[in-house]
């Protein structure tokens, strides 16, 4: 059974990910297969230095993501080149670790673009991961370092709650503990082990 899950930025992914990985699914990462295309010594980087000039590299040759964020939530076009690069490399990814996993069981698959990528109905069901707005904010600013601005730009490159909701089988509202974000992806995962069986 092929699962998507999504959710805004910061909204409880990788978290709900984990949990589900811990009940026994294999979860494959989009933001991490992102990253890997980009390392240093890779056509994918290389293409990436072509199309926005040297100066998005730090000192030791990586990808500066800061510098890079930077630029593209604060300019689609810039964000839609990034993306030209970046998203055939994570889906030729994507398509050799589909042929690599087990054909039977729950493979989950967390993909933050998955709405704005018109991706929904290639899979078995969808896991809608939803948060206000301002929560979002609140967690990024207390994780990640960024400004209120750098954050609200993030959410505003992505799909609405509702465009969301409109593709979701499961909505978790992650508005609660972690503990109860456990006991609802555990919920939810008990339904899709029956409709797996079914
Ligand atoms: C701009 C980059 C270098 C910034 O890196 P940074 O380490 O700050 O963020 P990271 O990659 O960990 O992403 C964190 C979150 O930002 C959001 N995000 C990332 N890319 C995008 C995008 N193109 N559009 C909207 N939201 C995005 C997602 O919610 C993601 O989960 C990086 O996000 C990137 O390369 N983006 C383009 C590739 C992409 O679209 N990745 C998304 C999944 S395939
Ligand atoms: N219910 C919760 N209560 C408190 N903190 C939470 C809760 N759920 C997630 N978090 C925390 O919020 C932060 C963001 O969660 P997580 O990294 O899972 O989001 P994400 O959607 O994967 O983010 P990204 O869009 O960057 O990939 C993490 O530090 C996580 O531990």
């Amino acid at each position: 059974m092929r699962v998507g899950l999504t959710g805004g930025v910061a909204s409880g992914k990788s978290t709900v990910a984990a949990i589900l990985a811990e009940l026994g699914a294999v979860v494959i990462d989009a933001d991490l297969l992102a990253r890997e295309v980009v390392e240093q010594g890779t056509p994918g980087l290389a293409a990436v230095v072509e199309a926005f000039g040297p100066t998005v590299l730090t000192a030791d040759g990586d990808l500066d993501r800061p510098k890079m964020g930077a630029i593209v939530f604060n300019d689609t076009e810039k964000r839609r080149l990034l993306e030209s690069i970046v998203h055939p490399l994570v889906f030729a990814r994507y398509a050799e670790l589909e042929a690599s996993a087990p054909k039977t069981g729950i493979v989950v698959h967390d993909i933050p673009l998955l709405v704005e990528s018109g991706r929904a109905a290639e899979f078995d069901a969808v896991i809608v991961v939803d948060v206000p707005h301002q929560t979002q904010v609140e967690r990024m600013l207390r994780d990640r370092g960024w400004t209120e601005e750098d954050a609200r730009a993030r959410i505003a490159a992505q799909a609405s709650a509702a465009e969301r909701r409109a593709v979701a089988t499961f909505v978790i509202e992650n508005t609660g503990t972690l503990e109860d974000l456990r006991h609802r992806v555990t919920e939810v995962f008990e339904e899709l082990r029956r409709r797996a069986e079914a």
